[in-house]
Order: structure tokens, then C-alpha cells, then sequence
């Protein structure tokens, strides 16, 4: 028998039991659910990431719906459970869903939903705020100063890269690639050289356009490149920014061999995935090549780092925080309720996942539809005509 597993209850006798295995920022979702008869439970348990045997607790015999983490396991055992307990939806809150086997989902006839829009430009700010940490060394210099070694300016002291004229690498230029992308080009006059299975038209526009009104205003302009292979950024750029999704495409995309060819003053930034990049291999490269950087919000075995990573002063590491501002993580929660309340509900799903702001705007009543739902296809969902 499962072993019993702490929770908060608000709307005690609503018709649709709804589980989120986790307390999220902001109290508009629990509202959203709760006035539209369902009664939520919210796990408490102390510990960080629940085992799937935690879940299937939380589950339990009867449950319309889920909203789950990307820390969690969701695959068979839990879908098949859900479906049993006479659920229909689950929602991720986060926009990646690698932690989730869509295709046992789609077994069990359950939605699956994600949270794209809310936190392409958070996410693409730290990002940036990585590749500035690690070009300035703002980390070393912080822990110098704190540590009372400061004795006086010096031509040498923490001398880093320059980014303005340099070429910034954008590997993955979907939502949050792309975003980033602008904000390298426009706040540092960059120039562009990026990797994707796809074309990305609109930055491409938006270089071009800004490299127009950079040269009428007599400074040089910026350009863009669409690389023919990945190899061609990592040779190219100064700084190289990883944004695709995970998948076994992408699994240690950066590994040995692709490290060896990039600059020896590279500064490569990952807040994608971890396991897009080999750690071991990138610990003995940081090693090796003490003006080659790192600036890290995801790592391959989280939320551990591989042995030597925490050692190297040529690395920036951060705990996955790339998402979280107060707007974002709130419109998160917001949109990862609302997946599961509108299948739940029997709502269509919103035409364009990435127009968002029906749904996050207080002031008038969210739209009756489901955000985002992954598996809507194969799941043969109807869309929303809004
Ligand atoms: N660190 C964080 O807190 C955080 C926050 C948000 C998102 N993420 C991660 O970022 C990822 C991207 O999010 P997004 O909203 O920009 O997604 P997106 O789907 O808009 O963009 C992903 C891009 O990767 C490209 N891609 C796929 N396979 C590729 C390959 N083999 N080589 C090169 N490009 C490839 C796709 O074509 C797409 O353009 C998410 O899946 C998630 O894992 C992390
Ligand atoms: O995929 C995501 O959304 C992030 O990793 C958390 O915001």
C-alpha cells in the first residue's frame, strides 16, 4: 500500500479532484480552479523531487487531473494510474517536456500541457545575464572582492571579452533562442551566426532591419548567418548560447570533439537542457583551457554537477532559475491550471499556444479554452475558434 503523503486541500467539496504535486507561485491558479468547482489538493511534502511512488500516492483512487513538475517521471506507471483513477489531463508547469513519455499519454487518451510564451524572455534575460557573467568574470571578481583581496586597481585585474562587434552563436533559434538572440544583437551590437533545423525569418528580419538603422546612423551594421551545420557556429562565435529542446537529437549535442573546435576564449552558455551537453568532457575542457567560460542553468545529472565542475573559476553555475521572475513562474502556474481545467471542462484548445495574454490578464475572465496542449493531434482535440 502507498505510504500516506502530506497535502493542502482548498475547496473541499468541489466535484473535480485535482492534484498539483507542488506549491507554485501566485494564488490566481488556485482561484482559477477552485471557482470552477474543483478541489485541489497541493502536495507539502518537504522533499524536492517526488518519486513516482509519491505520485501514484497522490493519485490515489479517484483524480480529474494533474499538474506536475519537470523534476518528475511521467510515463507509463503514472499515466496508466491517472487513467485508472478516471483522469483525463495532466500539465507540466515549464515549457520543455522531456521528463514525459507523450506517447504513453497518448495511450491512455490524457492531454498533456505545457507552458510556452510566459517565459521565452525571462528565460532568454538570464541567458544573457550568463554570457555578461561569464565574459566580465563577475562571479571570480565578487568572491575576490568579498574575500578582502582587493588591494587596489591594477591593469590586469579580472580582464575579460568585449561583446560589442563580436559574433554571438545561437544554437536552437526557436522562441527563447530567438529572444536572446535580439537581445545580444540590440544590446551589444553583435553579430549573429545560428543553427536550427528550421529558418528563423523573423530574426533574420529583425538583424537586417537594425543593421539598416545602425549603418543610416554611420555605425557599423550587424550581421546574420544561417550556419549549414553546428560545427560552423561553434568555429565562428565568441560566445555560443544553447536553446533546443532535448531530445536524442540534441543529447550531449556539445561533447568532446565539439568543444575541441571552438575558440579558446569561447564563452558557451546552456539554459536549455544539461544533458545537451557532456559534463565530464566539458569539465576537462574548462580545465584544460582556462580562458575558455561556462555560464550554467542546467546540468546533466540535476541536481548534482559532475565531479571538478564546482572547482573551475572559468564556470558560472546557477540552479535552473532561468524562468524565475515573479510574472513568469506566476503565468506558469496560471497556464499549467488552466491546461488541466479546460480538459477537464471539455474546452478546445487556443489556437496559438504562444499568445498567452488572455490568459494572464487579472482584469477579465480567462478564456474558455486550454492553452497548450502538446498531444492535442494525436489526441484529436478540437481547436478553439477564439
Ligand atoms: N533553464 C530553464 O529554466 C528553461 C526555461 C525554459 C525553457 N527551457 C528549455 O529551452 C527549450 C527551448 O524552449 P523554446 O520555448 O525556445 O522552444 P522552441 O520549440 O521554440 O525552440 C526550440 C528550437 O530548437 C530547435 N531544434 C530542435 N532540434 C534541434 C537540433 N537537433 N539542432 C538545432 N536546433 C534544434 C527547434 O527547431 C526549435 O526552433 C525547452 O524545450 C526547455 O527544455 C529551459
Ligand atoms: O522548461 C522549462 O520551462 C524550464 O526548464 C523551467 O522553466
Amino acid at each position: 500500500m502507498a505510504k500516506p503523503i502530506s497535502i493542502e486541500v482548498w475547496n473541499p467539496s468541489g466535484k473535480y479532484r485535482v492534484v498539483s504535486t507542488k506549491s507554485m507561485p501566485g494564488t490566481r491558479w488556485i482561484r482559477l480552479l477552485t471557482d470552477q468547482d474543483c478541489r485541489l489538493e497541493i502536495c507539502t511534502e518537504k522533499k524536492t523531487i517526488l518519486s513516482v511512488e509519491d505520485i501514484l500516492a497522490l493519485i490515489g483512487n479517484r483524480c480529474d487531473g494533474v499538474i506536475g513538475q519537470l523534476t518528475e517521471d511521467w510515463g507509463e506507471v503514472l499515466f496508466s494510474a491517472l487513467k485508472r483513477a478516471g483522469g483525463s489531463a495532466f500539465s507540466n508547469m515549464a515549457v520543455g517536456y522531456n521528463n514525459v513519455d507523450v506517447n504513453a499519454a497518448n495511450k491512455y487518451g490524457i492531454a498533456v500541457g505545457n507552458t510556452p510564451g510566459v517565459l521565452t524572455e525571462t528565460t532568454a534575460e538570464l541567458a544573457a545575464s550568463l554570457s555578461l557573467a561569464a565574459a566580465r568574470r563577475i562571479v571570480e571578481a565578487d568572491q575576490f572582492m568579498r574575500a578582502g583581496l582587493y588591494d587596489g586597481w591594477l591593469p590586469h585585474l579580472f580582464v575579460g571579452n568585449l561583446l560589442k562587434g563580436q559574433t554571438v552563436g545561437v544554437i536552437g533559434a526557436g522562441r527563447i533562442g530567438s529572444a536572446y538572440a535580439r537581445m545580444m544583437i540590440e544590446g551589444f551590437k553583435m553579430n549573429l551566426i545560428y543553427y536550427d533545423l528550421y529558418q528563423a525569418t523573423r530574426l533574420e528580419k529583425f538583424v537586417t532591419a537594425y543593421g539598416q538603422f545602425l549603418k543610416e546612423n554611420g555605425e557599423p551594421p550587424v550581421t546574420w548567418k544561417r550556419a549549414a551545420s553546428m560545427e560552423d557556429v561553434l568555429r565562428e562565435a565568441d560566445v555560443i548560447s544553447l536553446h533546443p529542446v532535448l531530445d536524442k537529437t540534441t543529447y550531449h549535442l556539445i561533447n568532446k570533439e565539439s568543444l575541441a573546435i571552438m575558440k579558446k576564449e569561447a564563452i558557451l552558455v546552456n539554459a536549455s537542457r544539461g544533458p545537451v551537453i557532456d559534463e565530464a568532457a566539458l569539465v576537462e575542457h574548462l580545465k584544460a583551457n582556462p580562458m575558455f567560460r561556462v555560464g550554467l542553468d542546467v546540468f546533466e545529472d540535476e541536481p548534482f554537477m559532475k565531479p571538478g565542475l564546482a572547482e573551475q573559476k572559468n564556470a558560472v553555475v546557477v540552479p535552473h532559475i532561468a524562468s524565475a521572475s515573479k510574472w513568469t513562474r506566476e503565468g506558469m502556474a496560471t497556464l499549467a491550471a488552466l491546461n488541466v481545467l479546460g480538459k477537464i471542462k471539455g474546452y478546445p484548445i487556443w489556437s496559438d499556444p504562444n499568445r498567452v495574454e488572455p490568459f494572464l490578464d487579472e482584469n477579465s475572465p480567462a478564456p474558455a479554452a486550454c492553452p497548450s496542449i502538446v498531444n492535442a493531434k494525436q489526441l484529436g482535440l478540437p481547436s478553439s475558434k477564439l
